[in-house]
């Protein structure tokens, strides 16, 4: 699989030095972007290129890998990937994640707030390298956007998301509401639920409320059913002509309620205190900003030899960092969380958390 830039990837992580090596949803070319020195650049202003990488909680603290070393690898093929003998259940933390998200449902009907997205890290033993677990996504989860990141002041990242936060080409702007889960079961033409179905619609009245004259032209699909791995959920897709810059549209964003809730703050500020642990980079967001790419103007021959004729555009491309782990010297942290509204069913959202940690423990191989 992509021989190069596995090596190129294997010298930098013996170098200690920082990349993020990804391949976007359904496409064949696994990029790797490389710096040649630990600076932890962050990000001030959304102006800079290069590959961002935002925690969930103050994105004041969004790193970037600046774009100057690019690989891009078209070699790639998938392999089989063998089940996972880590692909087992464990209820250690199913009593806490039961309980907190009883106190989430007592917190809505109080009044306090209306959704919030509770969530839980787990340990396993992972001995498997970086580069085998990115081989094990890119080969598992063709539509997802997989990424490993890698950066010795912040750390390794992994994960293979469903979610997109935004794309814009110049002016050009596409979101998407994500939320609602079943499992991908023989069922699957069955309705959904009305739960998993307004827990949805809060996300997208939110993200059409936060882009109001931030967005022009904005306009919504309807619902669709979307798979993930084992997993479906319901998505809109938004688009229309960004009318300010990226900054602003990422802080109008960011957190959505299909990561935090609603009202954003009260929701927030339960999550903060509540979880009993950091999320750090899960429900942060990732990706390519302000990648240039030259388009030609015309197709006539004359005008393409002629550089005039040559449009460059700037192109961003970030996703919701959901489905993803951490990678530390011989173990794995795992990040779910799940929506609660006020017809959650806590332990159903406990189930909802299980079945979405198989999407990274089916990739774990190495167990020693
Ligand atoms: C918070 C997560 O998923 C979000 C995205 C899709 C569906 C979700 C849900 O049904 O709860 C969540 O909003 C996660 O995977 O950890």
């Amino acid at each position: 699989m992509f021989p190069a830039l596995k090596a190129r990837i294997n010298e930098q992580l013996a170098n200690g030095l920082p990349f993020v090596a990804y391949r976007k949803p359904n496409s064949d070319a696994v990029i790797g972007i490389f710096q040649s020195s630990t600076t932890v650049h962050k990000i001030s202003d959304y102006s800079s290129e290069g590959f961002i990488f935002a925690p969930f909680d103050d994105i004041g603290h969004a790193v970037l890998i600046p774009l100057h070393e690019k690989i891009v690898a078209t070699d790639y093929r998938p392999k089989v990937v063998p089940p996972s003998p880590k692909f087992q259940v464990d209820s250690t933390q199913r009593d806490f994640h039961i309980q907190l998200v009883q106190k989430g449902i007592s917190e809505i009907k109080k009044g306090h707030f209306k959704k919030v997205v509770l969530s839980r890290r787990f340990q396993v033993e992972a001995k498997d390298s970086p580069i085998e677990l990115l081989e094990n996504l890119l080969s598992s989860y063709t539509s997802a956007f997989c990424y490993l990141w890698y950066h010795p002041g912040v750390g390794t990242w992994l994960g293979a998301t469903p979610e997109i936060l935004l794309r814009t080409v110049n002016k050009e702007f596409a979101t998407m509401s994500l939320a609602g889960t079943k499992a991908l079961q023989a069922d699957n033409a069955s309705e959904w639920g009305a739960k998993e179905l307004e827990e949805q619609a809060l996300v997208t009245d939110y993200i059409e409320k936060a882009l109001n004259g931030k967005v022009a032209n904005l306009s919504a699909s309807g619902v669709e059913t979307l798979r993930a791995g084992i997993l479906l959920h319901l998505r809109t897709k938004i688009t229309g002509q960004s009318l300010v810059g990226l900054q602003e549209i990422i802080e109008a964003l960011h957190p959505t309620p299909a990561v935090c809730g609603l009202p954003l703050m009260a929701a927030k500020e339960f999550i903060l205190q509540q979880e009993n642990y950091d999320r750090q980079f899960y429900t942060g967001f990732l990706g390519e900003l302000n990648f240039k790419r030259t388009e030609q103007r015309s197709s006539n021959r004359k005008n393409q030899e002629n550089q005039a004729y040559k449009s460059v555009k700037r192109c961003s491309e970030l996703f919701v960092n959901l489905r993803c782990m951490q990678l530390l010297e011989d173990k794995a942290l795992i990040y779910v969380g799940g929506g609660i509204t006020v017809d959650s069913v806590p332990e159903k959202e406990w189930q909802e958390t299980v079945n979405k940690s198989s999407t990274m423990l089916k990739v774990l191989q190495n167990v020693r």
